[in-house]
């Protein structure tokens, strides 16, 4: 099956074109470029678009025992709606390019396309086009978004101010305990079979995050949520960039993170403390902000209305950029952390001030 019946049977067919047309989609897969029309806001607002583009890389960020085809293909459009509810916005359309060794099958390739779709159905995002290549050794899929926010609504991560209250909304550390389990568990074929014991809620988390656009957009609709930001590469990581980018300080308590209790039995079964995972894990995909503080308890009440968690979990301070750890008997600073595509990158200098041109 050569490149381009390929594309017709991942594509075609999924998404009616009155489905689209509601979308502002004039022309969609099948020319040079999509063709989508200016978003109109509710009663004529003016509207902002919000662009944002991720990528999965195999053996980066899974491989094929801890993810199926369509797990990869629902988490990667489900990252990178997590950007745009990040901004407070809502995700509206899709491009989506992928790299595919020989061993990704044409068949294979329509399983990823099933919870590509899944995904772009659940959350209402049109798919418009995308680019497809062949690829020596291992599948790469880069999915890029676009979203809109009614105009200067969006939240930077940039706006936290001293006073605030920060907040999560949900559980962290299920993704990383997920994956743990995952690497660990022997080979197992058919790896999109969720375990029917206590990691299957783990499992889950990992495979299949949750993204919160409504949620985004309830805070952003509020005016008081100053900042936010997304849990791709881990709590403490989020906190310290809402903390460099706004030049305040954070401080977390410890105590009110939220755990799930299968995640925390789960790590102490593996003789590791939960904390771990809930700081430095990654991949959790909930929201993390802060808000006004005479604002929290209204704001939360509203997400909970929705289904959406929202936990209080530290107050932003004046004072230097930088995160802390109160652990019930004082703070101290909390490490950077969490996932990043070049920590290991040693014997190489960031500061290249004095390289000789
Ligand atoms: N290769 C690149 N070229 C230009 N901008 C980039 C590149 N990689 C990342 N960025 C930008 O850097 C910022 C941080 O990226 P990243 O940490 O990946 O964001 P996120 O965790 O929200 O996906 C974003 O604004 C992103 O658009
Ligand atoms: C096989 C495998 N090993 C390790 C991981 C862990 N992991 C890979 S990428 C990542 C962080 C998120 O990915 P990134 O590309 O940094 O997303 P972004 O911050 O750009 O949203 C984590 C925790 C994984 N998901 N799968
Ligand atoms: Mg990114
Ligand atoms: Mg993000
Ligand atoms: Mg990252």
């Amino acid at each position: 099956m050569d490149e381009f019946e390929r594309i017709r049977r991942w594509t075609s067919g999924r998404q009616s074109p009155q489905w689209l047309s509601a979308r502002g989609v004039r022309l969609g897969i099948g020319d040079d470029a999509a063709v989508v029309e200016p978003p109109q806001g509710a009663d004529g607002e003016p509207v902002q678009w919000l662009l944002a583009v991720d990528t999965m890389v195999e053996t980066v960020h899974f491989n094929w025992r801890t993810m199926s085809e369509a797990d990869v293909g629902y988490k990667a459009l489900a990252a990178n709606i997590s950007d745009i509810a990040a901004m407070g916005g809502q995700p509206a359309h899709a491009l989506v390019s992928i790299s595919a060794p020989a061993a990704c099958t044409a068949e294979r390739m329509t399983s990823l396309y099933d919870g590509l779709y899944a995904c772009a159905a659940r959350y209402g995002v049109a798919i418009v086009g995308g680019d497809t290549t062949s690829a020596p050794e291992h599948l790469v899929i880069s999915v890029t978004v676009t979203g809109t926010v009614p105009a200067g609504r969006a939240v930077p991560r940039s706006g936290a101010k001293p006073g605030d209250a920060v907040f999560v909304t949900g559980p962290l550390g299920l993704s990383a305990a997920g994956l743990h389990y995952l690497l660990a568990a022997p080979a197992r074929p058919g790896a999109a079979a969720i375990e029917a014991d206590e990691a299957g809620s783990l499992v889950q988390a990992h495979r299949r995050p949750v993204p919160s656009p409504e949620g985004g957009r309830l805070l952003a609709e509020r005016g008081t949520c100053h900042a936010l930001n997304d849990v791709s590469d881990g709590a403490a990581s989020e906190a310290w960039e809402l903390a460099e980018a706004s030049g305040v300080s954070i401080v977390l308590e410890e105590a009110r993170l939220p755990l799930s209790g299968s995640m925390a039995r789960y790590a102490r079964r593996q003789g590791r403390d939960p904390l771990d995972w809930v700081l430095y894990g990654g991949e959790d995909y909930v929201l993390m902000g802060t808000i006004a503080a005479d604002d929290a308890e209204q704001a939360g009440a509203a997400l909970r209305a929705r289904g959406i968690p929202f936990y209080r979990i530290g107050v932003v301070e004046s004072g230097p950029s930088g995160v802390w750890l109160d652990r019930g008997g004082g703070r101290a600073p909390l490490a950077k952390g969490g996932y990043n595509h070049f920590a290991s990158a040693t014997g190489e200098s960031d500061d290249d001030s004095n390289d000789e041109i």
